[in-house]
């Protein structure tokens, strides 16, 4: 029998619940029926209205939560812990301090069980592709916010994993080195082509980056809506924005996504 186990999706969320249990005994719908396949190979970004549920899908996905029913799955079998195919990048990179910028990558391959040799080989050929290669002696305090990301997203790819999972990655950055950053993150991904979960505030971020964009509801969240963004790739981040196709994407995700921020906002007034 032919072996379609290639053509499941890389991951995906089954009816997917998942609720907390509040210190004073209150339960909370976080995800609610929830639904998402993302195909290999695929760029999936996903918007929703703050402590919709983004944070949470992910965590699922990592294996780090469980959900209270429905099923998680990772190319074709369930979620078993912390998976190595998965690869992280979150608002706060997990660069260590103590250590310098070719050490922090390298650290990543050591664990792994690569001799030194192979790891440093490795760590030098990934921060050269980041334009890092002037900076292996430096510490991450002697950064600049963009470097840094950039050693993170070194240290992220160097172990090659065949899902990404991403949450905010680039929020703390200023408008431009974010573009760069952009650019920097679909390059790598065109050349290894991981499966990714991008989670985002930022709609044209998302439209800019991703194959689909999954619109959430304000909590307990479902998916609303999915858009195929079709626009050609290679992408330049820096100029996709001008483009028709680019604005009138935005224009429809985000009427859309209103209705949802707004219950959103009007929720949290209510509470305060
Ligand atoms: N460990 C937890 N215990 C209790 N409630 C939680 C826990 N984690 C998340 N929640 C709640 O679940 C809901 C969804 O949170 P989540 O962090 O997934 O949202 P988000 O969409 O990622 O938020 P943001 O856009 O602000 O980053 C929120 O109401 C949050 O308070």
């Amino acid at each position: 029998m032919a072996n379609d186990q290639s053509r499941t999706p890389a991951i995906e969320l089954i009816n997917v619940t998942r609720r907390f249990v509040s210190p004073t005994g209150k339960t909370l719908t976080a995800l609610k029926d929830f639904n998402m396949a993302v195909e290999r190979g695929e760029f999936v970004a996903v918007v929703g209205p703050t402590g919709c549920g983004k944070s949470t899908t992910l965590n699922l996905v990592t294996g780090l939560a469980k959900p209270s029913a429905g099923e998680v799955r990772l190319m074709g079998g369930p979620v078993n812990g912390i998976d190595p195919r998965v690869g992280f990048a979150f608002q706060k990179d997990a660069l260590f301090p103590w250590k310098n910028v070719i050490d922090n990558v390298m650290a990543g391959p050591l664990f792994r069980g690569k001799s030194k040799a192979q790891a440093e080989k490795s760590a030098k050929d990934w921060l050269a592709r980041v334009g890092l290669s002037k900076f292996l002696h430096h510490y991450p305090h002697q950064l600049s916010g963009g470097m840094r990301k950039r050693v993170a997203l070194a240290q992220t790819f160097i172990n090659e994993p065949e899902i990404l999972l991403m949450d905010e990655p680039f929020s703390a950055l200023d408008v431009q080195t974010r573009t760069v950053m952009h650019e920097e993150l679909l390059k790598l991904w065109a050349e290894r082509k991981a499966s990714v979960i991008f989670v985002t505030h930022d709609l044209e971020e998302a439209v800019a980056l991703a194959d689909k964009v999954y619109v959430l509801t304000a909590g307990p969240a479902t998916v609303k809506s999915v858009y195929p963004i079709e626009l050609p790739r290679p992408r330049v981040v820096s100029e996709i924005r001008y483009e028709p196709a680019f604005v009138e994407y935005c224009k429809t995700i985000w009427e859309d996504m209103r209705q949802e921020v707004e219950t959103s906002y009007r929720r949290a007034s209510e509470a305060a």
